[in-house]
């Protein structure tokens, strides 16, 4: 039996549709869902082992990927959520009732300022950009896995082809790195 890890990528990961153009995210309540609108697709989807992250009942991973806050807009009950954190990066907006986190902007000076982090498992709609890699992956030691699963676990995510990293893939560690720089005075602005 292979590792289960997240029910979005344990069966194969979600196909891609050219025609997506964004949708709905929906929390987990049966009365008075959150909802909230995502223009356009989503970029740098991945699978997180953070504590952080949100994960549904029973995931190893959290799947989570950006959009530009602006194009982020909570459109119904929105006063059910609430700010896990004040003091993190990501601003994870909960739903107090089921839980679920629903978007999370980076609003400090930090290289994903004006992104905010979303879970696309919870569009209603088929079709958004699937996983790449995989991001935070020893960090779910933290949540009380084996450390002696993390061989199968890591095998198992680079047969799906989420390449595993104990954190950030080199495209965003790199792009990260070009922000800092760049404001130290390292690498002209
Ligand atoms: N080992 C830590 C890592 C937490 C962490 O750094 N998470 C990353 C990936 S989501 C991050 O960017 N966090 C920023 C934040 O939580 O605001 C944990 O598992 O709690
Ligand atoms: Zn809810
Ligand atoms: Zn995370």
């Amino acid at each position: 039996m292979p590792e289960k890890l997240h029910p979005k990528i344990d069966n194969g990961l979600p196909r891609e549709s050219a025609s997506f153009a964004g949708g709905t995210l929906v929390c987990a309540c049966t009365t008075k869902p959150v909802k909230v609108k995502v223009k356009g697709q989503i970029a740098h989807n991945h699978a997180c082992g953070c504590t952080k992250c949100w994960k549904p009942d029973g995931a190893v991973f959290s799947v989570v990927a950006v959009a530009g806050t602006g194009d982020v807009t909570v459109t119904e009950n929105g006063d059910k959520l609430k700010v896990v954190d004040p003091s993190a990066t990501i601003l994870r907006h909960a739903c107090t009732g089921c839980g679920v986190h629903m978007h999370g902007p980076v609003e400090r000076d930090h290289p994903f300022k004006g992104l905010s982090f979303i879970h696309p498992e919870r569009f209603e709609e088929d079709g958004w950009s699937p996983p790449g890699f995989t991001a935070f992956v020893s960090s779910i030691i933290e949540s009380g896995v084996d450390p002696k699963r993390m061989d199968g676990i890591r095998g198992r995510l680079k047969s799906i082809g989420l390449e595993p990293y104990d954190c950030l893939n080199p495209g965003l560690m790199d792009y990260m790195a070009t922000w800092t720089a760049k404001k130290s005075g390292a690498l002209p602005a």
